[in-house]
């Protein structure tokens, strides 16, 4: 079975467009649980653009499902994840100023931090996952690295899957079984969308979870947050 975290941001950056509190980003992750979500993501960046330090706390106790918090391990976010405790941490290397997620980390060259981090993490009971590309041996870092799980960076995939889904796919099966096989869960999402998850789900071994925000609150324009969730789930369907 592969969970659905649905990757709140986007309705953050909504609510924030008016400085008030609509929509209400607690009442919409309650929303989707209630939908069938089987866990919120946020990434709250330095910036506050979207997801803002009180929404993170503000969200721990009303979430009944998982929690997961992305971000880069800036001193602020370490403390912050380790007072909140949510289900999952998940480590990512972005510029305090990035537009979005835009690469995974280099491992190896990172080993110490994040073997420091995972320690951190682990001392609070919070599962830690590592951001990272499709690149094998640098997944076999991460998994030196004593993080639970792994997230694969999924863009490469949804860029290339019109004109070559096959191929598109490809590293990412390679990725998933080097993984599983050093030990680490598998997790995956960056542009992940109603066109791309189920080929990406039916084709990728040992998926324990998808995070999936800006095409599935777009989808929810059309189509509205319950059907939209609704299909999501359906593509990951066994
Ligand atoms: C790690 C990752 O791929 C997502 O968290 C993505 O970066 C979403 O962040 P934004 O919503 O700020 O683009
Ligand atoms: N970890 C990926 C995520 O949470 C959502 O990414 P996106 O669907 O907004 O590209």
């Amino acid at each position: 079975m592969t969970n659905l975290s649905v990757n709140i941001n986007k309705v953050a950056t909504l609510r924030n467009a008016r400085g008030e509190n609509v929509p209400n980003i607690l009442q919409v992750a309650t929303d989707c649980e209630l939908f069938g979500a089987d866990g919120i993501t946020v990434h709250p960046r330095p910036d506050e653009r979207h997801i803002k330090k009180a929404d993170v706390f503000d969200l721990r106790p009303i979430i009944k499902t998982e929690f997961n918090i992305e971000g880069f391990p800036s001193e602020d976010f370490v403390k912050l994840v380790t007072i909140v405790k949510p289900s999952q941490v998940t480590l990512v290397p972005d510029a305090p100023d990035a537009l979005t997620s835009s690469a995974g980390w280099d491992v190896p060259a990172n080993i110490e931090l994040l073997s420091d981090l995972v320690e951190i993490f682990h001392s609070a009971g919070v599962r830690t996952s590592i951001f990272v590309g499709t690149d094998i041996e640098n997944i076999k870092a991460a998994a030196r690295t004593g993080a639970d799980r792994i997230e694969l960076y999924t863009k490469p995939y949804a860029d290339l899957y019109e004109s070559s889904r096959e191929k598109a796919v490809k590293p990412f099966i390679e990725a998933s079984i080097a993984a599983h096989k050093a030990g680490l869960g598998v997790n995956a999402g960056h542009d992940l969308s109603l066109k791309n998850l189920e080929f990406f789900h039916k084709n990728v071994p040992f998926l324990n979870e998808v995070s999936i925000g800006h095409a599935l609150i777009c989808d929810a324009l059309y189509l509205g947050l319950k059907e939209t969730i609704c299909r999501y789930k359906e593509c990951l369907a066994d």
